[in-house]
Parts: structure tokens; sequence; C-alpha cells
């Protein structure tokens, strides 16, 4: 896995984009820049395991190089799901392809190269969409939302994980501090740090949790939980009636 080290001068060139470069050290950027990333796998796995018949399709809609559902079909081998990862990067797909063949998975795993806010989502019985929303236009979240509600069957699942806001200011400003406390504890310098955090304003553009639940509740999800939550990451579920 090749390290991320791609704002160790503190240069910010352009915008952070997911382009070949991020493709490359995406991994190790993932594993130290989202808090208790393998944690809210397990909790999906535990949830789905709860909740879907074997011989269902996953979706993991933004699913970059492939780690969540390689990870999933490796705690479920039992359910026989059938695994279908979109994302509109070529370099993040070639990376989520070969991870696959390397782990004997190429006839579980499918990957596509798709635009996740129109592309086809037939036979749906659980999708995910983790860190991923948050990249989205605000004013197309709602839409997006409400095409996984639509895609999905009675009793459906929805997982959503993301970087969130939180509208007590003062609250916020801790989390943020205390994420930046994360990252150096995850060997990023303080301008590393900086150098991303400029990188993504205006790319990455979190809701807040209410806002979050908001979305899927209009969508029409039933019930909606947090089961994961550590200062500004937060994992939900929403079930479809
Ligand atoms: C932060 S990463 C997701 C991480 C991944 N879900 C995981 O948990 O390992 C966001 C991904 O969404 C993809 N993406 C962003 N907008 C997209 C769109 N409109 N259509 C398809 N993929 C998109 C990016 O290429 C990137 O790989
Ligand atoms: O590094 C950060 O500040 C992050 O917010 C991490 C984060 C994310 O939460 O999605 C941002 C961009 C990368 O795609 C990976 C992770």
């Amino acid at each position: 896995m090749s390290e991320d080290t791609l704002y160790s001068s503190g240069e910010v060139e352009e915008d952070f984009t997911f382009n070949d470069r991020v493709a490359e050290v995406f991994d190790d950027m993932l594993s130290r820049s989202i808090p208790y990333y393998r944690t809210v796998i397990d909790g999906m796995a535990q949830l789905l395991a709860c909740r879907l018949p074997g011989g269902g399709t996953l979706y993991d809609l933004g699913c970059s190089t492939g780690t969540t559902l390689l990870e999933l079909c490796r705690r479920l081998p039992e359910r026989q799901f059938h695994y279908i990862g979109i994302d509109n990067a070529p370099s993040m797909l070639d990376k989520a392809r070969k991870k696959s063949a390397m782990f004997g998975k190429r006839t579980v795993l499918q990957f596509i190269q798709d635009d996740i806010t129109s592309c086809p989502l037939p036979s749906a019985s659980a999708i995910i969409c983790n860190y991923t929303l948050q990249f989205l236009r605000p004013m197309t979240r709602q839409a997006f939302v409400d095409r996984i509600h639509a895609a999905l069957p009675a009793g459906g699942i929805f997982f959503l994980s993301e970087k969130t806001i939180s509208h007590a200011g003062r609250l916020n400003r801790d989390f943020i501090e205390i994420y930046h406390a994360f990252k150096k504890q995850q060997g990023y310098s303080e301008l590393e740090i900086a150098a991303k955090r400029e990188a993504l304003e205006n790319v990455l553009i979190p809701f807040s949790l209410d806002e979050n639940i908001a979305l899927l509740r209009h969508a029409g999800f039933d019930e909606i939980e947090t089961y994961f939550k550590w200062f500004n990451f937060t994992a939900l579920v929403a079930l479809k009636r």
C-alpha cells in the first residue's frame, strides 16, 4: 500500500479530486483519515446478518478501491450476496478489480464505472454510500437519497456514513480539533492537515446529523438510527417500510 504523502509539502495546487494520484495512495489515506473505518464495516456486517437472508444484491455507491465490499464479503461468507461497487473514477476501479482478483473474489464482486447520481440499481436489497454523499452538491442530495429509497424493496436497507458538522458552534470546533489530533496521531503533520483541509474546502461539504436524517426521512425511510458515532463522523442505517 503506497503511503499518502500528497500534502506533505503543505502546497495546495488544486482542489481535492479523486484523480490517479489520490487513487494510488487512497487505501493508506482512508485508513489514516477516517476514524474507526473498519468498525463501521463491522457494524454493517452485523446489521446485514440480522436483516438480510442470503442471496441478495448489495450496492456500494462511491466504492473507491472496493475495500468495503471485500471486507463484507470476507465477514459474511455464508450469505452468498452479489456485490456491486459503482464509482466514476477509473483509477479507483482498477485498484478495486486488482484487489478482488488478488483475494479470489472476482465472481462475487462486480465493479462498474458510472455516475452514482443516475445509474440504475436493479434488484437492490441493500445500498451503501459511505463518505461520498458529502462530495455531491448539496442541492442534489435529496434527489439522490430519493432514488436510493425508490430502488430498494420493502425491508431494504440503506447505510449512510458521513463526516458531519455540528451547528453547536463551540462543540463543532472541539470536534474538528479532536479530529485533527487523530490525524496527527496517524502520522500526518500539521502542515499536511492544514493543506488537505484547504483542498477539501468547498469540495467536501458536510451536513449535520439532523440534516442527513431529514434527507432520509423525507425520502420515505421508516426506521432510521445512528449505529456509530465518533465526534464529527457518523454512520446511519435506514430501513424502508
Ligand atoms: C471518499 S470516497 C468513498 C470511500 C468508500 N466508500 C469507502 O468507504 O472506502 C468517495 C468516492 O466517490 C466517488 N464519487 C464521487 N462522486 C461520484 C459520482 N457522482 N459518481 C460516482 N462516483 C463518485 C469518488 O470517485 C470516490 O472514489
Ligand atoms: O482528510 C480529511 O479531512 C477527511 O475528511 C477524510 C476524507 C473523508 O472523510 O471523506 C476526505 C477525503 C478522502 O476521500 C478520504 C477521507
